[in-house]
Formats: C-alpha cells, structure tokens, sequence
C-alpha cells in the first residue's frame, strides 16, 4: 500500500474515431494523488481531461497502464466517487430534493430516513434550505450547479471528481462557488480532482495543480500551490497569487505539443 487515494501508472487511452482512426487521447500517464489533496488539472483543449476522469470515475477502463483507488484496479464506478460534469444534469420533473437524493432512490429503491435528513442538511449548507420543493427550471445555473454538487455529496464519497463545474457560470457566481466549495471540503475532506480551464480557479482550489500538454494528453508538469489555507477574497488580491498565475500562463502558453 502506497497510501495515495488515487494512482495513474502509465496510463494510455486510445479511441476509435468515427471515421475508424486511432486517437490516442492519454499516453503515459503517472499521477499520484493523497489522501484530502485539491488537485487542480489544466492543460489546452482535447488533451483528455474529461478522459482522465472518466478513468478514475470507471466510465472507462484504459487501453494500458492501471488506475487504482485506496491501491484496488478500478474496473467499475465505485461508490466511493461522486461525479460533477459542466452542466448540473438535473432532472427536470424531480424538485430539488428528488433531484439531490434520486441516486440512493434509483440504487436502492427507495431513499431512507437519514439521506434525507442528509440532503436536507447540505441544502441548508449551500444556501438553499428553502428550496426543496423547487423545480430545476426555477432555479438560476448557479442554484443548479450548487444542487448537482449537493447530489455529489449526499454519499459523503471520499473522491470528489469535478469537470469543469462551474465553466458555465458568470464570473461572480464563480468565485462564490469556489469558495463554497472550498468551505464544503474544509469540513468534510476529500481528495479532489477539479479540471478546469481557468489558471486563477486551480490557484485559489488547489494544493497541486497538474499541467497537461497538447494531445496526446501527458502530464507535462506538477506545480505546487504555495498559497496559505483557508483561501479567501484576500488570496485574490495577494501579489503572490498574481505571480503564479503569470508563471503558470507562461508555461501553458510556451508549451509546444510533443
Ligand atoms: N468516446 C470517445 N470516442 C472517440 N474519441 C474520444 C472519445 N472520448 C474522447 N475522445 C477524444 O479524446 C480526446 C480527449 O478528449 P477529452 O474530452 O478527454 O479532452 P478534454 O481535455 O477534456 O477537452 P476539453 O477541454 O475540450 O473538454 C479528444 O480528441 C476527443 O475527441
């Protein structure tokens, strides 16, 4: 046992095209990710990403090299993951709390006294105890996306897999679902891999971010996130955030795809 939640030893992801040709999406991927990290993962359009966490998920299983979790191959979805995709994936006839508890109902058949009293609790968390009865379409992307994350939880997994969750969202809301987030893992830590596209969303989230370069996706490199705990509106304006982010743009953008 190595002690790492999540483990990529030399993993490659080939697909077929729809035209039939090969696409390697991931090729030699190594990642080790600790028990409680916030790993951020950036890197340029189509690199495998989504594909990196599908593997992790067990959406999918790699073309070769291992994934495991808690040291296990992962060969199936596990209930030790939740999942938050780009968009909140709400079921439009459910309200709120349906929406939040529907996979223990769809699991089990049925959703016990305690998952409720659970999503209840995290409604309340994320600021919408008063909303329980809404329909998805009465709520903002915002409300939504806090409503998927909320239906991630109810579980209490111990990976928390996000991509790209609040890409969809205007620029305000974004940083308050951050922190939101952030708050959400500081008091029910998990090991957390976030993909994303913005520099400032990995640095102010993360303890590791994770570069990948040009497909075929490669971790082209691991930057540290020297930035204090708890992150708040202050880890904004402090000189150091804007020095990282300006190293990381440099190393994004001079990268040339191998
Ligand atoms: N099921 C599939 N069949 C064929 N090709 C696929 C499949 N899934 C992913 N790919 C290809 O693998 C590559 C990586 O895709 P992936 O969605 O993981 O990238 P990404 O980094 O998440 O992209 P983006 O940042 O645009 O969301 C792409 O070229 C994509 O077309």
């Amino acid at each position: 046992m190595t002690g790492n939640v999540i483990e990529l030893a030399g993993v490659c992801q080939r697909f077929a095209a729809s035209d039939g040709r090969p696409v390697t999406a991931l090729a030699d991927v190594d990642l080790a990710l600790r028990p409680h990290e916030f790993v951020a993962v950036i890197g340029p359009s189509g690199c495998g990403k989504s594909t990196l966490l599908r593997l992790v998920a067990g959406l999918i299983r790699p073309s070769a090299g291992s994934v495991r979790i808690f040291g296990m191959e992962v060969t199936e979805p596990r209930d030790e993951i939740g999942m938050v995709f780009q968009k909140p994936v709400l079921l439009p006839w459910l309200d709120v709390l349906g929406n939040i508890t529907f996979p223990m109902k769809h699991k089990y058949g049925r959703v016990d006294a305690r998952d409720e009293a659970r999503a209840r609790e995290l409604l309340a968390m994320i600021g919408l105890g008063d909303f329980a009865t809404r329909r998805p379409a009465e709520l903002s992307g915002g409300m939504q996306q806090r409503v998927a994350i909320a239906r991630s939880l109810l579980h209490d997994p111990d990976i928390l897999l996000m991509d790209e969750p609040f890409s969809a969202l205007d620029a305000l809301t974004r940083d308050e679902m951050s922190f939101e987030l952030l708050r959400l893992w500081s008091e029910r830590p998990k090991t957390v891999v976030f993909v994303t596209h913005s520099i400032q969303e990995a640095l102010l989230l993360s303890d590791r971010i994770v570069v990948m370069s040009a497909r075929p996706g490669r971790v082209a490199e691991i930057i540290d996130v020297p930035l204090a705990r708890p992150r708040t509106l202050a880890t904004l304006a402090d000189p150091v955030f804007h020095a990282l982010a300006n190293d990381i743009r440099v190393k994004v953008f001079t990268r040339k795809p191998e």
